[in-house]
């Protein structure tokens, strides 16, 4: 199904290199089936093309006619004037994937046709070695067939969940956002392992196979977390220590609190976006 598919990203930032690292390095996507685009940017799309052998073009020199897959892939704020730029160059049977936090599908139906086909996608950046946790949600006008060509693109960047929309923004606060909790709980492994006298690179290895190690535990057998905690923690012993203060330090608190900030920020972000688009229609 994706051998013969030409799939346009539009936005060439650190979310489409993830995901175009990850789909050359899969072997069911090769680098000619890939085109990069962005506005300005060309030593970037020059520095793209030299890493994955893409094409890299400027969006405005693009040709629309045979591409089967566009990923939006630029930041929520500007989605409203590629939308515009997109229009009326694209027929709605064009498989549309949008990866931007808080944009929904009916927004995408809206400022294109009515009746586009569009999946909504939230990917992670370890999509870059194939370990995306990624979710989609289809719009209203999408047909099996090109659900499960989305799914079987994104499954060449890791683990695809379909998931309903309104799910959308608390996965993205799980998992889209993820990553970068466990990269801010390695830096400060890392800051304190480098007081308690190792180095840096030895602290680095060893923090992350912990972590590996642990993610792995929790995939492989059929231990809950909870279960799990419970047999490193002996009585009285260093890991009971170690969860006494992060729970008198707010520890479990602050995750849940991380997740839950993020999720709302991307329903703000479905709501102002939203917003400025019944500002604009009433002008
Ligand atoms: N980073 C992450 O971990 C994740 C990000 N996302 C989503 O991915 C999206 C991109 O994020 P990220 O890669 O971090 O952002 P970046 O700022 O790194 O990249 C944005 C890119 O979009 C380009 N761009 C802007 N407007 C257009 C346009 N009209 N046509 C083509 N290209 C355009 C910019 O280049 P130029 O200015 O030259 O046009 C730039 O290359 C966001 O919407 C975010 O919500 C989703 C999941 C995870
Ligand atoms: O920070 C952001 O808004 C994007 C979406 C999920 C991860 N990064």
């Amino acid at each position: 199904m994706l051998h013969d598919k030409k799939i346009v990203f539009l936005g060439a930032g650190s979310m489409a290199e993830a995901m175009i690292a990850g789909m050359v390095k899969s072997s069911n996507i090769v680098p000619e089936q890939i085109i990069v685009t962005n506005r300005s940017n060309e030593e970037r799309l020059a520095s793209l093309e030299a890493r994955y052998r893409v094409k890299g073009i400027k969006q405005s020199h693009l040709t629309f006619d045979d591409i089967d897959v566009f990923i939006l892939a630029m930041k929520p704020k500007d989605v409203s004037k590629a939308l515009q730029s997109l229009k009326n160059h694209i027929r709605s049977d064009q498989l549309i994937l949008s990866v931007l936090a808080g944009i929904t599908t009916t927004y995408l139906e809206e400022n294109l046709h009515k009746d586009q086909q569009v999946v909504r996608v939230m990917p992670n950046t370890s999509s870059m070695i194939g370990e995306s946790a990624t979710a989609i949600s289809p719009g209203l006008a999408t047909i099996d067939e090109s659900i499960q060509l989305a799914t079987q693109l994104l499954e060449c960047i890791g683990m695809v969940y379909t998931i309903e929309e309104k799910e959308m923004d608390i996965f993205t606060g799980i998992a889209g956002s993820g990553p970068a909790y466990f990269y801010y709980l390695m830096e400060h492994m890392e800051q304190q392992a480098l007081q308690g006298g190792l180095q840096k690179e030895v602290a680095r290895s060893i923090i992350s196979q912990t972590i590996l190690g642990a993610a792995k535990m929790i995939q492989e057998q059929a231990d809950s977390p909870t279960t799990l905690r419970e047999k490193v923690t002996s009585p009285n012993g260093t890991t009971a220590a170690g969860l006494n203060a992060l729970d008198e330090n707010g520890g479990g608190i602050a995750i849940m609190k991380a997740i839950e900030h993020a999720a709302k920020r991307s329903e703000e972000i479905s709501t102002q976006i939203q917003d400025s688009l019944l500002v604009s229609s009433t002008k």
